[in-house]
């Protein structure tokens, strides 16, 4: 992708698709450290330090490059050594290298403290300083924010006050801020506010890290790169969309988390609007950042809660069951909630995109925990053709041609058309064309967090919401989440099977059906 630029100058940035040589090889990142707030925490522990292993491990970060732990527990710098060491063995994507990993470990330093304690922070200060000399991390420092979303706002000060956050000269600072971003409209434009005392936007770098996924930047490839797609890709064509990412496991151990934010919040706020914005929007004049994020929020302004939303939407909340063979508990004997919580965990709604691409073509999105099986898909369902020349008992089991993006686990692309069943009738029945990533490709995908942190690295912004896209997502999605908190109780749904049946009604209704992925 484009060229690393400072933070707050002008910038020119690369088409990140463009298909010249050098650009299929990925940039090593410049001398700098990270510096990861929240070290201890399981986001951490199973996807940052592993991901930061694999750049080592494919040769991406330089030799003056540092990484520092800060989180509140007190622990020696070894025991913080052994913890990262386990992490990286574990969950690492690239065979684990003991001479890689000593490489690495040289400049791993660990700094206890608490956010609130101005101390912690004046010796992080001192710890990063003696890395810029030790390691030659040339003054560049990239924050990434893997704790508690309530304190974000106090990191930023703290960096602000401790100096951490000041810039000087060509040196740059970034910070990068997890999810949730927020918990509504007036808490996320809050939230930038606050952050933009401290960081300039384009040092900001909000992560959403379903943009980190190969399967989510070739939704951009498929749409922008082929001809073949764009004349069906509109009302004429597609009938509706149906955007899923379902999973099969429960919330034992994240109650701290979840409870209270749901199912909605979690990831239709992020994760579902983003692929819906890349499966909507119009194609951008370039790749250049500005001009894919200007096409994004452009279709985001022209998003909106189709109604009435007793009938659009739907929420629901898993019981004990059966999975994978196994007996699992319900929401409300997973330990931590309460036991009378309303907190959803299955949420559909449906969207309308008020452009003349789009108009009249419902958008139906969905996400649950512990349903049937894990599954994220994009379908373009497209209209029944208008006569059909044969016999029509013989094409009964014929259903809508499809587009499917499959995003995870078997990722590729699959299109369902009906075709002939050999014999000497003319029967019709529907088949798939199949693209695979695992047989087309011999390269291997990079996992989304290892993608995403060689960006901030590098300053690359194109797969990072700026401040506008967040605060829009939110926009489309507070009445839903106003009106399912004065509506009570969620509907329940089986552990193991598809969501409750309001989600299945929420479709029938206008005599369309959920596919079954
Ligand atoms: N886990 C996941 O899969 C995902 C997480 N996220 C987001 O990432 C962020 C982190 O999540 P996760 O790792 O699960 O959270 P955890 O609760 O596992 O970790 C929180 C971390 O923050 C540290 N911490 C909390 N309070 C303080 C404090 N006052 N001072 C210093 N350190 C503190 C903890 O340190 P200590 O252990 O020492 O108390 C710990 O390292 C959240 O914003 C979450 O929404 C986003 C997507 C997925
Ligand atoms: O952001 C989140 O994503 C995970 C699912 O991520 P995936 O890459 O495995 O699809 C989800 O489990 C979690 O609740 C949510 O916070």
């Amino acid at each position: 992708m484009g060229s690393s630029g400072k933070s707050g100058g002008t910038r020119s940035w690369a088409n990140p698709l463009r298909d010249d040589r050098d650009k299929r090889l990925p940039r090593i990142a410049g001398p700098c450290s990270l510096v990861i707030f929240g070290v201890t925490g399981d986001l951490a522990r199973r996807k940052l330090m592993p991901a930061v292993y694999d750049l080592a491990s494919r040769g991406l970060l330089p030799p003056g490059f540092a990484l520092v732990g800060f989180a509140r527990r007190d622990w020696a710098a070894e025991d913080f050594g052994k913890v990262v060491h386990d992490a990286v063995r574990q969950h690492s994507r690239t065979p684990f290298r003991e001479d890689v990993w000593e490489r690495l470990a040289e400049g791993i330093r660990f700094v206890q403290g608490s956010f609130d304690d101005d101390e912690s922070f004046d010796r992080l200060a001192k710890t990063i300083a003696d890395l810029d000399r030790e390691r030659g991390t040339g003054g560049n420092h990239a924050f990434y924010l893997a704790i508690p979303p309530g304190a974000f706002p106090t990191v930023c000060a703290q960096l602000s006050r401790s100096g951490l956050a000041h810039q000087q000269g060509e040196q740059w600072r970034r910070v990068v801020i997890e999810k949730p971003f927020g918990h509504d409209l007036d808490s996320a434009r809050e939230l930038n506010r606050v952050i933009g005392e401290v960081f300039p936007e384009d040092s900001v770098f909000r992560i959403d890290h379903y943009l980190g996924k190969e399967t989510v930047q070739n939704i951009l490839a498929l749409r922008f790169a082929n001809q073949l797609f764009d004349p069906l890709w509109n009302s004429h064509y597609v009938d509706h969309v149906q955007i899923t990412m379902a999973e099969d496991i429960g919330l034992g151990g994240r109650a701290g988390y979840y409870d209270g934010i749901g199912a909605a919040r979690d990831v239709i706020q992020n994760h579902l609007l983003q692929l819906l914005a890349l499966t909507a929007m119009e194609e951008p004049i370039s790749f250049e950042p500005a001009e894919l994020q200007a096409e994004k929020i452009k279709v985001l302004s022209a998003t909106r809660l189709a109604e009435p939303l007793a009938e659009t939407t739907a929420r629901g909340q898993y019981t004990g069951g059966w999975q994978g063979g196994q007996e699992v508990v319900g929401l409300l004997d997973e330990a931590g909630f309460a036991k009378d919580s309303t907190t959803e965990t299955f949420a559909a709604i449906t969207l309308e995109v008020d452009s003349r691409r789009w108009a009249g073509v419902p958008f139906y999105l969905r996400t649950g925990k512990r349903l049937g099986r894990r599954v994220t898909e994009i379908a373009l369902v497209f209209k029944r053709a208008p006569h059909l020349p044969f016999d029509t008992t013989m094409t009964e089991e014929l259903g809508e041609n499809a587009l499917v993006i499959r995003v995870q686990p078997d990722e590729g692309v699959t299109l369902r058309f009906g075709s002939k069943v050999p014999g000497s009738g003319m029967e019709v029945r529907d088949v798939n064309m199949d693209f695979s990533y695992g047989q087309a490709f011999t390269e291997s995908s990079p996992e989304a967090y290892e993608r995403l942190i060689l960006d901030v690295l590098l300053g690359e912004p194109s797969l990072f919401p700026v401040d506008r896209e967040v605060e829009l997502s939110w926009q489309i999605l507070d009445p839903v989440i106003e009106a399912w908190t004065a509506a009570g109780r969620p509907d329940p749904y089986e552990a193991g099977t598809w969501g409750p049946a309001s989600a299945h009604e929420m479709l029938t209704r206008s005599g369309r059906d959920w596919r079954r992925p």
